[in-house]
């Protein structure tokens, strides 16, 4: 495909996603759909999505108009490039500007919701547009490197036969930040037996600085795809870990990634007994990883936020309830609000006298990668 065809077939997957589609469902109907495009294509056709929807409103002031025409103009011009020699109606190309996208130009725009900017804005004080410009930016690739299967050096050597390029974290040398190669990281040997894990940063370093000894019976109450589970098993080889999800479907993939960690974790439907730390890993805004899943940023709504509220609300005080005395919580988000962090923990201690706070900390891309929020509470 040509760039002009790449941006032509960008326009039209932007359109569908405009209509309320979810992006990655848009992107793999397509990739489905279009056998002319190689895997090359498919790449720079999936970049310009996110890099487009990352960015919309700032884009669509650019470009004249919110629509995949609009952010693929205003793209254009954020590059540098002028968009008559894209859309030149050639075959494959976007038809020529309008008089009216010709003039577009550009203006101030947030690339947040409107209803959100003033949450936003409370949750993040100072560095709320510092942090709302790194969320248009895309996000990097970390893995995290599993002691049960080997060293971060056989883990760097690994990566390094399929050319994919690693550096460790100042903060946390198992962490590892790919600088090249990053799409062959799935195929690599490393990935494949176990000894590195595809987790951002900062639920990487949330997991290193839980409280763990050997035997301790750990709880994680909203599993998921058990990335946090994992990652306190690599710590911990002794540990007896149980992972729960209100929907089991989600755990779907836990045992296949479990035996690849040289791990295991029972599931259980219904926790018996108590343990001495419990994850609440709560679904949330997601409003940390929306450099990841920018589409995620526009479809929230208020109501949404709403009920999130009540569902975080709801599983702290069930998973308080699993907590054995002297045992510890912990209360994670990949959010960046207020209400969903600080005034969730506020509130929860509020009720219950029993539990009293270890620490609570905030990660943003400023100081660590995703927006992350963890509180560790301890059960007196
Ligand atoms: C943020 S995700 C967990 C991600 C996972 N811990 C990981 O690291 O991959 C939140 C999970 O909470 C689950 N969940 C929602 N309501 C719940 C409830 N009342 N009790 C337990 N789990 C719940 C969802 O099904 C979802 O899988």
């Amino acid at each position: 495909m040509t760039p002009a065809a790449r941006i032509n077939a960008a326009i039209g997957l932007l359109d569908e996603i405009l209509d309320g589609r979810p992006a990655e469902q848009v992107l793999l109907r397509w990739s489905r759909a279009s056998r002319y495009a190689g895997s090359g294509d498919r790449a720079a056709v999936r970049d310009l999505v996110y890099e487009a929807l990352r960015r919309r409103n700032s884009l669509a002031a650019l470009g004249g108009r919110l629509s995949g025409r609009g952010l693929m103009i205003g793209l254009c011009r954020e590059a540098g490039q002028n968009p008559d020699e894209v859309f030149t109606g050639a075959t494959y190309a976007p038809e020529p500007l309008s008089e009216e996208e010709r003039a577009a130009a550009g203006g101030e725009a947030e690339d947040l919701p409107d209803w959100l900017l003033p949450l936003w804005r409370h949750s993040l004080g100072a560095d709320a547009a510092a942090v709302a410009r790194a969320m248009g930016a895309r996000a990097p690739v970390w893995l995290r490197v599993n002691p049960l299967r080997g060293t971060v050096t056989e883990a760097m050597a690994m990566l390094a036969e399929d050319g994919v390029e690693a550096e460790a974290s100042r903060d946390l040398p198992s962490a590892l930040r790919v600088t090249s190669g990053e799409r062959r990281v799935n195929g690599n040997r490393a990935y494949r037996e176990g000894l590195v894990e595809l987790q951002d940063l900062s639920p990487q370093l949330a997991c290193a600085a839980l409280p763990l000894r050997e035997d301790d019976r750990v709880l994680d109450y909203c599993a998921g795809g058990g990335g946090k589970a994992l990652a306190l098993a690599g710590r911990q080889s002794q540990l007896r870990l149980f992972a729960h999800d209100a929907e089991p479907a989600r755990m779907g993939d836990l045992p296949a990634r479990a035996k690849r960690a040289g791990t295991r974790i029972e599931q259980v439907s219904q926790p018996k007994g108590v343990f001495d730390l419990v994850l609440a890993d709560v679904p949330c805004s997601g409003s940390g990883t929306w450099r990841r899943t920018p589409d995620a940023k526009w479809r929230l709504t208020e109501a949404m936020l709403e009920r999130l509220f009540e569902t975080q609300a709801e599983i702290l005080d069930e998973a308080a309830g699993r907590v054995a005395p002297g045992g510890h919580l912990a209360y994670m988000t990949c959010s960046l609000l207020k209400p969903e962090n600080e005034a969730a923990i506020d509130a929860f201690l509020a009720r219950n006298a029993g539990f009293t706070q270890v620490s609570r900390q905030r990660w943003t891309p400023l100081t660590a990668s995703d927006g992350f929020f963890m509180a560790l509470l301890k059960h007196n």
